[in-house]
């Protein structure tokens, strides 16, 4: 049974934070991102250090058969700095004078091991607050999505959060100001330009090849430029790995939407890719780069859609091979390239697509305005027909994805008589009854991917083998905060049996 015990495992984001680097010093105006995560990282160091040694031999509990067989749910061990994903019925923060731990509880057949961690965790952390049955699902840095949505930075005339901010929160768990958002959206426009190299490698893929895939290798082929690859190969300290690593990263955020806006463009024959503005944000560019920069609605969307799917905890497909990718200490554009290998799958991100195509099918077959009775019996026969149902369901959440209601509230302002909009709606009153009557699916709700191709599809981007893309832009963001930080505190690289 011992190599059990090796399996790596999903969904705990227990890493004691910044508290204790906020309590220390705290940012100041006019600090660049990469000078306040060169602050924190000396206290954080410490902190790990503090935790291991008074906490490094106890026990998570026991490791279960089911878990081994089932993917790993519920199994806590994996280190997760940005976001803490909170099943939506059960979950645990504790917040001390000095940190704050935040543990998941996910899945049922981990809650008792987890009352053991509650126990070994009240032994020597003072608990300020516990809360059972909460119903926020993600956190980012504890904050859930409407509070980013209050708190983050907006664009002159904008009311959603601008991922500038989203990046900021997620790396040093402080929300920045609007100077500090600003100067990180001109830095990302700085850095923008892709190597001609990578230019042609797009342009000479056939239009068939999809969008994901010619994501991926241009992304991948953006390693030819790693500071990470050549500050290792020149002999660097382990002690310096995050600086090239910051550096990597936000050469690869900001060269994202010129990747994405290539890609459309080739393979949508939308012409030539304008240039990026520097004086303007990183989704508006986005936006300019797609086409769609002169209808403000779009930008906003763009701003809300990269913010709320920017990181999900660690154990869904894409985050956790990123890092497990980079824990071998690949350069950032190799792990990401591998993450959005796996956000391509149908189950992970490109969910998206597939709601839209079901949607679409499903209109094909019963009609534009079809009565309850009819959708029913198009849900019963994905169902019988051995697939499932695309967008409802998830690993981890037992209630709505609060992306989903993120995005249906954006939804009932900007376009509250779409007829897709209305029929995303409609199947929201029928197919949980349905996937709780069948059996099987422990959550019958709809996740994030159950709404947004439905607002792309609103504003004309309706080339659905393309959502995916736009999820990959945002899922960078958390994948490199988590490639910095395990640089920054010396994670191990992972070894599988
Ligand atoms: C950004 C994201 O990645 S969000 C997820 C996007 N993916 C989708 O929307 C695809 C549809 N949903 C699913 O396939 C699943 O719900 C997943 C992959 C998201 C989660 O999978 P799991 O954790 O295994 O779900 P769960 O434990 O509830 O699965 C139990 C059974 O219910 C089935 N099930 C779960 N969700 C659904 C669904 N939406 N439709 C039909 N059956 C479902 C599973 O396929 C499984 O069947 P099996 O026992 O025959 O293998
Ligand atoms: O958390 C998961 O398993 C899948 C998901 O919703 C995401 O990655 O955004």
């Amino acid at each position: 049974m011992a190599p059990l015990l090796r399996i790596i495992l999903r969904n705990v984001s227990p890493r004691a934070g910044f508290a204790a680097a906020r309590f220390a010093s705290t940012a100041t105006k006019h600090q660049t991102l990469k000078e306040r995560l060169a602050e924190l990282i000396p206290a954080e160091i410490e902190n790990v250090k503090a935790i291991r040694a008074e906490h490094g031999k106890k026990s998570f509990g026991p490791v279960l058969v089911d878990q081994v067989y089932g993917g790993m749910r519920g199994l806590p061990a994996l280190l997760w700095d940005g976001s803490v994903l909170d099943a939506g019925w059960c979950s645990l923060y504790f917040p001390t004078y000095f940190s704050f731990f935040g543990l998941s509880l996910s899945s049922s057949p981990h809650f008792p091991p987890a009352f053991d961690v509650m126990q070994l965790l009240t032994m020597s952390y003072s608990i300020e607050y516990l809360h059972l049955f909460s119903e926020e699902g993600i956190r980012f840095r504890g904050k859930t999505i409407p509070e980013c949505q209050e708190l983050l930075p907006k664009a002159p005339g904008g009311s959603e959060p601008l991922p500038e901010g989203l990046f900021w929160l997620l790396i040093t768990g402080e929300v920045p100001t609007a100077e500090q958002v600003t100067e990180l959206s001109k830095d990302w426009a700085a850095r923008a330009a892709i190597p001609e190299f990578v230019e042609e490698l797009l342009d000479r893929c056939p239009t068939t090849l999809h969008p994901m895939s010619q994501f991926s290798l241009a992304v991948t082929a953006l390693n030819h430029d790693s500071s990470f690859a050549k500050a290792y190969s020149e002999g660097v300290s382990k002690k310096e790995y995050w600086g090239p690593t910051f550096e990597d990263s936000m050469d690869l955020i900001a060269k994202l939407p010129n990747i994405a806006g290539r890609i459309f463009r080739n393979v949508y024959g939308k012409g030539k890719v304008p240039e990026i503005d520097p004086t303007k944000d990183y989704s508006w560019n986005l936006s300019h780069l797609l086409g769609f920069s002169d209808n403000h609605a779009f930008v906003e969307l763009m701003r809300l859609y990269i913010t709320i799917h920017s990181d999900h905890e660690g154990g869904n497909v894409s985050a956790h091979t990123g890092k497990l990718v980079g824990s071998a200490l690949a350069d950032p554009f190799l792990a990401y390239g591998a993450a959005l290998n796996g956000l391509a799958g149908p189950l992970h991100g490109l969910a998206n697509q597939e709601v839209l195509l079901w949607l679409r099918k499903m209109q094909d077959k019963i009609g534009k305005n079809a009565s309850d009775e009819a959708v029913k019996e198009y849900v019963w026969s994905t169902l019988k027909g051995g697939q499932v149902v695309p967008g409802y369901g998830h690993a981890v959440l037992r209630k709505t994805d609060p992306r989903y209601v993120a995005q249906r509230e954006f939804a009932l302002k900007h376009l509250p008589e779409d007829p897709l909009f209305k029929l995303v709606g409609q199947i929201y009153n029928i197919v949980p009854s349905i996937l709780l009557e069948a059996g099987k699916a422990k959550n019958p709700w709809p996740n994030v991917d159950a709404h947004s191709g439905v607002l792309l599809t609103y504003y004309g981007l309706d080339q659905m083998q393309y959502y995916t893309v736009l999820f990959g832009v945002s899922r960078a963001f958390g994948v490199a905060t988590q490639l910095i930080w395990d640089r920054a505190l010396g994670a191990r690289e992972y070894y599988l049996v």
